[in-house]
């Protein structure tokens, strides 16, 4: 009893000298120099760094004057907010940006423990104290948060060399499976120059448009399919071949044959973003550069009605006259003074495939025009639009996939009389899905669409007949013309 007594009364004077000793030196600390006081920290790192076998990382949210957060910081986040559900027993719960999920992760000092490899990590959150008025208002709250992962110095190799990409892979995984798709829309250069807004606007995306509600030969879909499905898994194929991880697709055809559906439909089976890219308001090449530079990976860029929104070919054909012999090669475009100053093709074919192409990765770029023809040879090589995808008149294999989506029947005793008449009238997707649309019906009565149908297939054929024409819509010409699209 007296030796436990003697033994108490011992660890009761040793534990009030370190607490004595603690408060003198943190007096006697603030009248240390500051270089001493380095030194004295750095010796204490030594000294414990022997007899404390764990070391420790930080993964700091923001890095410098960084106004974007840390990729590897978000990852970790999504990581820790995957794994802590399971284990953590206090949780900071919050609304996903541009999401309706909940988003756990940590709370503050609560710790977290992740199995690797054999290794045993720590985890743990903690908050910067905001440190000087001038950084207010630079981040949203101006409260810069890390983490930090402790682990025995024996598993430094394995923690740097393959648990931290696991952490980034795993994290951008499961970021990218919670997140709330994006369309954007490029702002004015004259907006975002003064830094008040950014390069790019967005709004949720939000498109039911699928493959499965696509009209087309089922053969060349499928086909789409199975080039997007090796694009999605090309990573080590692109970077073998040394080819930047990106596809250009072409889509032409007439208006209202679904080209901007199957943008849709290809977003959605991808489940990328979509930067629907207005060219006309995009002033210079740099300006084009900064862009595309800004986009993320896993997205799709897209320029719509091309031939329209730029002067692509004019440029070329001045040129073709000065050079003889031209063979077409994008090698031969005169740079001019004023190429900084406007768009391009020059600069175009550059976003597309030039050396800054190669900024990010995993992304398509879509280009759609009405005029095939009037697109410069340069702009939709191989290489650049790899796949050129026509999107034409509605056949009856597509008509079935519009009936089957509008009036959900297979078959129909009318559908031989649409077959014959698909075969001698064109018209275009758009209008059969118009004459098969029945808005708040409950039941559908497919009959009477199918006659609409056939209605307005027959007005069609007469039509053709009386003006020797082919079977597009006068109305659409029109349209055309008044839209500033020059007809042949
Ligand atoms: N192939 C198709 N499959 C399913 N729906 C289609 C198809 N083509 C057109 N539609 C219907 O017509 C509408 C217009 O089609 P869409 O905007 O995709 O045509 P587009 O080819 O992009 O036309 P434009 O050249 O005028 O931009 C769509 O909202 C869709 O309902
Ligand atoms: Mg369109």
């Amino acid at each position: 009893m007296d030796q436990v007594a003697a033994l108490t009364s011992l660890s009761t004077k040793i534990t009030s000298t370190i607490g004595g000793l603690a408060i003198i030196w943190a007096m006697f600390r603030q009248f240390i120099p500051y270089e001493l006081k380095q030194y004295l920290d750095a010796l204490t790192l030594k000294f414990t760094s022997y007899i404390n076998p764990y070391e420790c990382f930080v993964i700091e949210e923001y890095a410098g004057d960084r106004m974007n957060r840390h990729e590897l910081y978000i990852a970790t986040k999504a990581y820790l907010s995957d794994h802590c559900s399971r284990c953590a027993r206090t949780c900071r719960v919050e609304l996903g940006k541009d999401s309706d999920r909940f988003l756990v992760s940590i709370g503050e000092r609560v710790e977290v423990t992740d199995d690797f490899n054999g290794a045993r990590i720590w985890w743990h959150a903690y908050m910067h104290a905001p440190v000087s008025n001038h950084n207010i208002g630079r981040h949203s709250d101006d409260q810069r948060r890390y983490y930090t992962l402790t682990f025995h110095k024996r598993h430094r190799e394995l923690i740097e060399g393959l648990y931290l990409r696991h952490v980034l892979d795993k994290g951008r995984a499961i970021t990218i499976r919670n997140r709330q798709r994006r369309l954007f829309t490029n702002n004015p250069y004259n907006s975002w120059s003064s830094f008040i807004k950014p390069m790019w606007n967005h709004v949720q995306f939000q498109h039911p448009s699928t493959f499965d509600t696509l009209a087309m030969d089922p053969i060349k879909k499928q086909e789409i399919i199975d080039d997007l499905n090796e694009f999605r898994k090309g990573k080590e194929y692109y970077s073998r071949i040394g080819k930047a991880w990106k596809r250009g697709y072409l889509l032409y055809g007439p208006p209202g044959t679904g080209k901007s559906s199957m943008i849709t439909a290809i977003a959605n089976f991808l489940e990328y973003d979509i930067y629907d890219m207005e060219l006309t308001t995009v002033k210079s090449n740099t300006e084009l550069r900064k862009l595309f530079i800004e986009t993320t990976g896993k997205s799709i860029i897209v320029i719509e009605d091309i031939d329209c929104t730029l002067d692509l070919t004019g440029k070329r054909n001045s040129n073709k006259s000065k050079e003889e012999g031209d063979d077409g090669s994008d090698e031969k475009i005169e740079r001019k003074d004023d190429e900084e100053k406007n768009v391009t093709l020059s600069g175009l074919l550059n976003f597309i495939d030039g050396l800054w192409s190669a900024c990010g990765e995993e992304r398509i770029i879509i280009f759609t025009t009405n005029h095939i023809e009037k697109l410069d040879p340069a702009l939709i090589r191989t290489g650049r639009m790899d796949k050129h995808i026509e999107m034409s008149y509605c056949d009856f294999e597509s008509f079935r996939i519009l009936a089957q989506n509008y009036l959900g029947i297979e078959s129909h005793k009318l559908y031989e009389m649409i077959r014959r008449l698909l075969e001698e009238v064109k018209i275009m997707p758009a209008d059969v899905a118009e004459s098969l649309m029945c808005v708040g019906f409950s039941k559908v009565d497919a009959g009477m669409y199918l006659e609409r149908l056939i209605k307005t297939l027959m007005e069609r054929k007469e039509a053709v007949e009386e003006q020797g024409k082919d079977g597009i819509v006068e109305e659409v010409y029109k349209n055309n013309v008044s839209n500033g699209v020059e007809l042949k």
